[in-house]
């Protein structure tokens, strides 16, 4: 791609990392997500072991490596939709272990879901809706709570409208989620994390199926949800999309971290080409895109 957002994120996103030794594991100066020790197996298997890691908060994190290395299992581990056998992380300095899901994004760590059969049969609004903070009315009884409850609503409505524009969404906010392009989706998916108003996004495959038309699209959102302060952290197999806006890449290979830096340490790291094309995946920085699904 050669796109004018891929060609280098603004300098800010990449000052943030400039103490930080380009090493598996390696000290961030401002963590917002720290993890130790944290495993899963799944029967022999071990799907996930990783011995340290540290997001720095503000910028943009690629978590990247071959299929089957654990990314999407580390993802569902450290927001609470899968348990660990064994390690601990934190957010902003607060263990998260055990924590569920939906308390993880209270305290403002987010991820995107793709939209199931059951959202795809509800209005892109409603979508919004659903994705809201929880309902002051479910805790409280009485007039004094539904008035509460009123306001609520049309706050959280007031949002969803205003992301939606953002998105440039709008238009579409009464059709059905499921008439969506696959990039309009992936649009959806982000808007909707944005409903709590998280303090880190973790996105998962944002760039998967969408039309080369949209990416640019998705790619300033994303660039600009990190300009705004917001941490993203997201798991992409588009190298191009990976090695353009990443501000720091940490490379996952059999449930390890293996390597960690800016793009163009990644770029010239021989175990992270080791590691691709021994699961005859693209080479970093090849151009190639392997995306699982079609555009
Ligand atoms: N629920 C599960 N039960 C059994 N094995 C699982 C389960 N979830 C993941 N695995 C296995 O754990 C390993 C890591 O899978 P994971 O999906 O986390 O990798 P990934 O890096 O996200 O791969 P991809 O890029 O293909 O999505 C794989 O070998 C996978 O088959």
């Amino acid at each position: 791609m050669s796109s004018d957002a891929t060609r280098g994120a603004p300098e800010a996103g990449r000052d943030l990392m400039a103490g930080a030794e380009p090493v598996p594991g390696s000290a961030k100066a401002d963590p917002i997500l720290r993890a130790d020790g944290i495993r899963r197996s799944f029967g022999g298997l071990t799907a996930v072991d990783v011995e340290h890691l540290e997001v720095q908060r503000g910028t943009i994190t690629a978590l990247i490596g071959p299929n089957g290395a654990g990314k999407s299992t580390l993802f569902n581990l450290l927001t609470g939709f899968d348990r660990a056998d064994a390690g601990e992380w934190s957010f902003q300095g607060r263990r998260l272990n055990g924590i569920p899901g939906h308390k993880v994004a209270r305290r403002g760590m987010v991820r995107t879901f793709q939209l199931t059969k059951a959202l795809t049969r509800l209005t892109v609004l409603e979508n919004m809706l659903l994705a809201a903070p929880g309902q002051t009315g479910e805790r409280f009884a009485g007039a004094f709570a539904r008035w509460m409850w009123a306001g609520q609503e049309a706050a959280n409505r007031e949002r969803a409208l205003d992301l939606l524009a953002r998105f440039k969404l709008d238009a579409k906010k009464d059709d059905i989620a499921g008439s969506l392009s696959g990039g309009q989706r992936k649009l959806l998916e982000m808007a909707r994390s944005l409903m709590v108003d998280p303090t880190m996004v973790m996105l998962d495959e944002p760039m998967a199926g969408v039309n080369p038309a949209l990416v640019q699209s998705l790619l300033e959102h994303i660039t600009a949800l990190r300009d705004e302060g917001t941490t993203v952290l997201f798991v992409e197999h588009d190298m191009d999309v990976i090695m353009g806006i990443s501000d720091w890449i940490v490379v996952l290979a059999q449930g390890q971290v293996i390597a960690e830096g800016c793009p163009a340490d990644i770029r010239s790291n021989n175990q992270v080409i080791d590691a691709y094309l021994g699961a005859s995946h693209d080479e970093p920085g090849s151009g190639a895109q392997a995306r699982k699904e079609g555009p």
